[in-house]
């Protein structure tokens, strides 16, 4: 899979499309700046991929977070992790036996300090699904280049941002409402970048820089992909199998030797398995058996070389 390809056949896409290239040109000029990116579109379309790209791009460490409902600010920030005890016995004179203890409690760098101290490129993935509480942090960051030390019980009160510390957010909208309201204040310091969903062409080059299966055999993958989607409601934004199903079947077919052909019962199974959960959960139960049937048709209609 994607150890037995260079980084570079990986960025292939990137290289290839000026979709992504000026993306790419944009982005970097921003954060150059001195302003934070914000990549926002559905589920799968490589938000992350693109962020840490960008973020390899300043030659300065990447460091990368997920945001979650449990990070907290003594993750970000840091914590005092328990007790140092020193003891130093003094028995010298043999009458006299003298002890000095010294305990100190020990600090624990937490990763966005760390980060902001040392100037690396943080992205910051999903950042809407931690609780806005976590997230007020960066508001001083990014608007005065401070990071607060309140609470901690740290000698100062506050950090200066290292001038090379930059960030680069992502999220899927989709979440908003379901997880925790994006804070407009830390929107508005950011620069949002809604991104496209990747055409046919894109997907084809994405599956073939990550996986070894040859250029037709992509195309009728994908085609599949987009046929199978095509049964849903929901089109490229929204659940539903999409670029990461495509890199599935195609990864497990070539390793497991599968003919990408609607004619392998095994090639079949595989695409039934890898698209009909997240296919079943975009369509309504009473459609199930219908949406079922056409699923299994399309699958063992896929030819490499012909456009079903
Ligand atoms: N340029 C690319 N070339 C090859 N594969 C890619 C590219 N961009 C994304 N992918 C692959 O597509 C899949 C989805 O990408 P990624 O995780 O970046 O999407 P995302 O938008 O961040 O998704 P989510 O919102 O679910 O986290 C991954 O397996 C990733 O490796």
């Amino acid at each position: 899979m994607a150890d037995s390809k260079t980084i570079q056949q990986q960025n292939q896409l990137y290289e290839e499309s000026t979709y992504y290239q000026d993306l790419i040109y944009r982005s970097l000029g921003y954060l150059d700046a001195g302003y934070p990116i914000h990549f926002t579109g559905p589920s799968g379309i490589g938000k992350t991929t693109l962020g840490l790209h960008i973020a390899k791009q300043r030659n300065r460490p990447v460091m990368l977070i997920h945001g979650n409902r449990d990070l907290s600010n003594e993750d970000l920030i840091g914590t005092y992790s328990g007790y140092t005890r020193n003891k130093l016995k003094d028995n010298y004179v043999r009458s006299v036996y003298k002890i000095e203890e010294n305990v100190s409690e020990s600090w624990t760098d937490g990763r966005l300090l760390e980060a902001i101290q040392k100037g690396y490129t943080l992205v910051y993935d999903e950042f809407t699904r931690s609780r806005p509480e976590t997230n007020n942090i960066f508001l001083p960051i990014l608007e005065e280049r401070i990071l607060p030390l309140y609470g901690t019980k740290q000698k100062g009160t506050y950090v200066n941002v290292h001038p090379e510390f930059s960030v680069i957010f992502t999220s899927n909208p989709a979440e908003y409402a379901g997880v925790y309201s994006t804070q407009d204040a830390l929107l508005d310091r950011m620069v949002t970048l809604p991104m496209d969903a990747m055409d046919t062409e894109a997907k084809v080059t994405a599956v073939m820089s990550k996986t070894d299966v040859e250029q037709a055999e992509a195309e009728a993958i994908v085609r599949l992909m987009e046929k199978v989607r095509s049964l849903t409601s929901q089109k490229e934004d929204g659940n539903g199998p999409g670029l990461r199903a495509c890199l599935m079947i195609a990864e497990i077919a070539s390793r497991q030797e599968v003919p990408i052909d609607g004619n392998d019962e095994g090639f079949v199974q595989l695409c039934l398995d890898v698209t009909w959960f997240p296919l079943k959960n975009s369509v309504e139960e009473k459609h199930h058996s219908r949406v079922r049937k056409q699923l299994e048709q399309e699958c063992r209609k896929v030819k490499v070389g012909e456009e079903t």
